[in-house]
């Protein structure tokens, strides 16, 4: 497999608050072009935090964070937020406009683009999100969560960032509603190039869209590799109380038959049993 080419990278990253909470401590992150990422850890290992870092809202404590080539230090949130878009993990924290149109127009807007680009890039947005142009002029208050969860992302897509960052995607959604917008989201990575970091706490989501998983406990990186090679690492993941995805913990109860430790879907092990059947 070719590496992807490096668009972010995070050099000896320490974030503290203004309390004096250290929530990261000392990363080290590369993210390629075109990944598919997730961050997994539990409630309070930084993974939020961590993202709010990329997209440039908060600088480092210490260390670097380098975008496309530039510092997040020094760069102008308004170059930053162009390059890595990160959608809230409740919309309604996000949405404060009072008309679709107006809040997917918003970051073009504020980041001083012209009328005609703006429209452009908002007829655009609401395009690939799917979002219907009787709703243009609606409050998103009266969209549904996915609606609204949709709009949220095409208010990021309008600046069209290279990298998407959505905290919780499938928080509060039914199980069709989340494999809907987990689809989307692999339809922005597959069709149009965007890389996605996920936040989240679903393993079988992680399990079934993610390509590569961080795993961080205490604002640290624990495991950072190929999904089935983490979810195959049970023992660092009991320490920061992740559980592998249902299959994928059957599969590790019968490796011993021959089933592969990081097994991630229910398909792939219908596969390996009937392969291992067939040798009897
Ligand atoms: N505004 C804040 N001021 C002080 N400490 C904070 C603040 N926000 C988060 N923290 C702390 O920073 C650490 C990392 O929190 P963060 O929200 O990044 O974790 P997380 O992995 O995203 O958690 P969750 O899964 O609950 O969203 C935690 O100890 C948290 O309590």
């Amino acid at each position: 497999m070719t590496e992807p080419t490096p668009y972010i990278q995070v050099k000896d990253l320490v974030f503290r608050y203004a309390d004096g909470t250290q929530a990261l401590n000392n990363i080290n992150l590369t993210i390629g072009e075109g990944e598919f990422i997730a961050f997994i850890g539990q409630n309070g290992s930084g993974k939020t935090t961590l993202s709010k870092c990329l997209n440039g809202l908060f600088k480092p404590t210490s260390g670097d964070i380098l975008v496309d080539g530039l510092n997040s230090r020094t760069t102008p949130i308004a170059q930053m937020v162009r390059r890595v878009g990160y959608v809230f993990q409740n919309p309604d924290h996000q949405l404060f406009n009072s008309n679709c149109w107006d809040e997917i127009a918003y970051g073009p807007r504020n980041i001083e683009l012209s009328e005609e680009e703006v429209k452009a890039r908002v007829e655009e947005a609401a395009r690939v999100v799917g979002l219907p142009e009787e709703n243009y002029t609606e409050h998103p208050f009266f969209l549904t969560k996915g609606m609204r969860q949709r709009v949220a992302i095409a208010s990021i897509l309008a600046l069209r960032p290279k990298v998407i960052i959505v905290d919780e995607p499938t928080t509060g959604q039914d199980s069709r509603q989340s494999i809907e917008i987990m689809d989307f989201l692999l339809s922005l990575n597959q069709e149009r190039g965007h890389t996605i970091i996920v936040i989240s706490h679903v393993m079988p989501i992680v399990a079934r869209y993610a390509r590569r998983v961080v795993a961080m406990g205490m604002g640290k990186i624990l495991l950072d590799g190929p999904t089935d090679e983490v979810f195959a690492q049970t023992e660092i993941l009991a320490k920061t109380y992740i559980e592998p995805p249902q299959i994928t913990q059957l599969a590790q109860s019968v490796s011993d038959l021959g089933f592969y430790p990081g097994t991630l879907t229910v398909e792939s092990m219908v596969e390996q049993y009937k392969t291992i059947a067939a040798k009897g």
